[in-house]
């Protein structure tokens, strides 16, 4: 995958490639909006409670999951089938990554006020890095990161339509990421992530 710049307000970096690689309209123009268009009007998204302080609050975005298994051991609910177009894009991924994956994570964000908090995803095969690749479509949002102990080492990535970023190695162990809102205007945008869960 090609190498890119990664800009903050002082410096910039290559991206570190161990931990993260990003492909620009990996999916094109075309087919990013006809995938964006049948996953709003065809998925059942679904809000989930969180707890906040002692409160229970709805998570800003709405999210589905889709795969082989429930998302997490203790989930009672079944998983739902890959649909035509969710195998279509897993197939893609897979032969361009060479890494196989048995779930997928949709989030959707409807506008700017929707975002995700600071947080890795966790280890899901113990022993193994955690692999994810990340595909989006729609409106391009930042995906910032910052290094687990060092909060002021905080990067800046814009995810655009059509694109896959791969995270890998070490990425979920010592840095957190996030989505955060927007001031400015915001369309919807579906973001995918595709996991291997136990
Ligand atoms: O929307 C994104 O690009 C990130 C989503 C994310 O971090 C997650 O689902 O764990
Ligand atoms: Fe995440």
């Amino acid at each position: 995958m090609e190498q890119f710049k990664l800009f903050d307000d002082r410096e910039h970096l290559l991206l570190p490639e161990h931990l993260m690689e990003y492909k620009h309209g990996f999916f094109d123009r075309k087919e990013s909006d006809r995938y964006l268009n049948t996953f709003l009007e065809t998925i059942t998204w679904q809000q989930t409670k969180v707890m906040m302080y002692d409160k229970e609050v709805l998570t800003p975005r709405l999210c589905a999951w889709f795969g082989d298994r429930p998302i997490r051991q203790d989930d009672k609910r079944p998983p739902i089938p890959w649909t035509d177009e969710l195998w279509e894009i897993k197939t893609k991924v897979e032969d361009y990554t060479g890494i196989i994956f048995n779930g997928v994570l949709l989030n959707y964000y409807r506008d700017g006020n929707d975002s995700v908090a600071w947080h890795s995803d966790k280890d899901t095969i113990v022993g193994l890095k955690t692999e994810i690749a990340s595909v989006s479509f729609g409106q391009a949002r930042n995906f910032d990161f910052r290094n687990k102990e060092n909060h002021r080492q905080q990067y800046s990535l814009e995810l655009g339509n059509g694109s896959l970023l791969l995270m890998k190695g070490d990425l979920q162990k010592y840095w957190e990421h996030r989505i955060a809102k927007s001031a400015v205007p915001m369309k919807a945008r579906i973001n995918l992530t595709f996991r291997k869960v136990l």
